[in-house]
């Protein structure tokens, strides 16, 4: 037990690049939607309520074979830290051993958090979009900057439509997309305007009712007459992680193809699923394996609730690249 080396955000950070992980996570998710001979062991997350202060904490263990990461997530949630200016997240990451079970390495998953549940969006936008230049963001915290960052690396995306329900923060984000990636930006006061021109529509906020309705979102944008000029637009909708929170409108849900990250997940723990009653197309590891075809005649959702072995692949990433360090800073 002695000498667990610990790697805080600066450190995680450094070490995870989106390209490498999305590669990974792309593998990873093909993997859990083989079934059982994929290599994947994943238990629903176990979530302690801790009613009281409107909080949980949740256990998210996983097993990815193929990447030999074994790993456990203890993640926090409390939505009212935000009045009191703390993260609303809080996370750490156990790695493990797989073929003793020994701890390898402790980290921050703070970071892993937010990166791999916006490489997860873009690999789903890959698959099952098919124009990237404007991009909508609802939202503008930490899953909002992180899947404008993601997208915009990963995308040849023109401009950003931002709306929060605070101005305050869109213009934070707005400013950021200016200042440090260069890009077109433009802050909304409603949720319509922004999303009406969008090819790409990431929805991350703590919204419990709907906050995009059904005349949101137009399923083509009409270039001219023939099927081959149309684009299809993709909504990644990331917030809304408990049975009883909404952040789409159950006409929405159930008007467009449903593609989730994981069916257990999705049935069990979104709102947006749950109490719309709507059905559930695929999950994009069956995209990404190609037994299920990208429906191309409706809209288009990818409701993702973050899985414990996006967590365990890009731990194990972090600790190659630390050790890989290790190895190099020797004399
Ligand atoms: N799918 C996943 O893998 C995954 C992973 C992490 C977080 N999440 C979820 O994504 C969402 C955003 O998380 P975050 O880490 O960016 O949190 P955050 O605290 O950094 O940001 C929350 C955002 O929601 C906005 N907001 C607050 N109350 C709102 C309301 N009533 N209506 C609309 N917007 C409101 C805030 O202004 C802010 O922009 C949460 O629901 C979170 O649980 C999902
Ligand atoms: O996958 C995650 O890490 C988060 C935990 C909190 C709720 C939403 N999903």
């Amino acid at each position: 037990m002695n000498n667990i080396p610990y790697y805080g955000p600066a450190e995680v950070k450094a070490s995870l690049k989106y390209e490498e992980l999305v590669s990974a996570l792309e593998l990873a998710l093909a993997d859990f939607s083989k079934g059982p001979e994929g290599g994947v062991s994943q238990p629903l997350r176990a979530t302690a309520e801790v009613t009281k202060f409107n909080g949980f904490l949740a256990a998210m263990p996983a097993y990815v074979s193929s990447r030999q990461a074994l790993a456990c997530k203890l993640v926090t949630f409390y939505p009212n830290n935000t009045a009191k200016d703390l993260d609303t997240h809080m996370a750490h990451i156990l790695l493990f051993d797989e073929t003793s079970g020994e701890i390898k390495a402790i980290m921050d998953g703070e970071v892993i958090t937010a990166m791999r549940t916006a490489a997860v969006s873009a690999i789903a936008t890959k698959y099952l979009a098919e124009k990237y230049e404007i991009l909508a963001v609802l939202g503008s915290g930490v899953q909002a900057t992180a899947h404008t960052e993601a997208f915009c690396k990963m995308f040849p995306i023109k401009k950003v439509n931002i709306w929060n329900h605070r101005t305050e923060g869109a213009e934070k984000l707005a400013r950021y997309v200016k200042e440090s990636l260069g890009i077109e930006v433009q802050v909304f006061t409603d949720v319509q305007s922004c999303v009406e021109e969008a090819d790409i529509i990431n929805a991350a906020t703590f919204a419990t009712e709907p906050i995009l309705k059904e005349y949101s979102m137009k399923p083509w944008v009409h270039i001219n007459y023939r099927r081959s000029s149309y684009h299809l637009r993709i909504l990644t909708a990331v917030g809304a992680p408990r049975p009883q929170w909404q952040e789409l409108s159950a006409e929405l849900m159930n008007n467009s193809t449903v593609y989730v990250d994981s069916f257990l997940s999705a049935t069990k723990e979104s709102g947006d699923v749950i109490k719309s009653g709507a059905k559930i197309y695929a999950e994009i590891g069956e995209v990404i394996l190609g037994t299920k075809k990208a429906e191309i005649n409706k809209k288009t959702i990818f409701k993702s609730l973050g899985l414990a072995l996006e967590d365990a692949v890009s731990a194990r990433l972090v600790f190659d690249v630390m050790e890989q360090n290790k190895k190099t800073a020797k004399p």
